[in-house]
């Protein structure tokens, strides 16, 4: 059974269908590419699989222990809650909060003490204060970020604002992992770093991972199988050898690569 499942999904926008009855399995432990030319529906269906966007049509079913939940409906947070989280192309941080208070606020939830433990610093809220800080720092160590952790978010250097809406993603302890571009901007040095990094971590968290991603070498290097889309519809399917000989990935998006 596919951990989210995707049927017959489109979405409308006024007269523009940004995304044409999808069909698509994301595995658990999978680590998938999701790749298309500009404006062919990839952001659009990411903000229908994480609560952004309401279908139009269509099922997102996602597999949660023995249940199966409905995803269509439910909003961001809860979608978040459930265990899947997400990044986004333009990169969104507490920029005036530190790298740790950043990863912190993501985990929340996760290890909250309640409020009235917060309001009077009983025991329970120290001893969740210590857990967030030593998960995050773990966290930040793994992204090459423990050195910054002090530091605004505003402050950091491109890619490592990256790695760290990352990490904030991370830390939320999901199922499944959404990335947006998370190469974007970078030069190439930095993009093969985080091309690992996300193969590390797709392995050590037994996550899935779901990839946005215009650099093809980053695409092809780490994913097990490709979805390519066009105009809101997915075209192919398949292995990064399968989806590399496909001619009409070749006509529609590889041709100029
Ligand atoms: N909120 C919105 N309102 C109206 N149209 C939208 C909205 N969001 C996306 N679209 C349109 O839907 C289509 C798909 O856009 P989307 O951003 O999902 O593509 P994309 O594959 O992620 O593109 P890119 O690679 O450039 O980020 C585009 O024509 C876009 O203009």
């Amino acid at each position: 059974m596919a951990l989210l499942e995707v049927k017959n999904l489109t979405k409308n926008f006024g007269g523009l269908t940004a995304v044409q009855n999808i069909n698509l399995e994301f595995n658990k432990n999978e680590l998938i590419g999701l790749i298309g030319p500009n404006g062919a529906g990839k952001t659009t269906l990411f903000n229908l699989l994480t609560g952004v966007y309401r279908p139009s049509q269509g099922e997102i079913s996602f597999e949660k222990g023995d249940k199966t939940i409905a995803i269509g409906k439910r909003k961001t947070s809860d979608v978040a809650e459930l265990g899947i989280a997400r990044t986004f192309q333009n990169i969104r941080l507490l920029k005036d909060m530190s790298v740790l208070e950043n990863v912190a606020v993501s985990m929340h939830n996760k290890y909250g003490a309640g409020i009235v433990s917060t309001f009077f610093r009983l025991p329970k809220f120290y001893k969740a204060e210590k857990q967030v800080t030593d998960k995050a720092m773990e966290l930040l160590k793994i992204f090459s970020l423990e050195k910054v952790v002090n530091e605004k978010a505003r402050n950091l250097s491109y890619g490592n604002q990256r790695r760290l809406e990352i990490v904030r993603a991370l830390a939320t302890g999901p199922d499944i992992l959404f990335l947006d571009e998370p190469a974007a901007g970078m030069n190439p040095k930095e993009s093969s770093q985080l091309t690992k990094l996300i193969y590390q971590i797709q392995r050590d968290f037994d996550l899935t991972i779901v990839l946005i991603e215009h650099d093809m070498s980053v695409v092809m290097e780490v994913c097990e199988r490709i979805y390519v889309l066009e105009y809101g519809k997915v075209i192919a399917h398949g292995t990064p050898e399968e989806i590399r000989n496909n001619d009409k990935v070749v006509a529609a998006y590889l041709g100029g690569v």
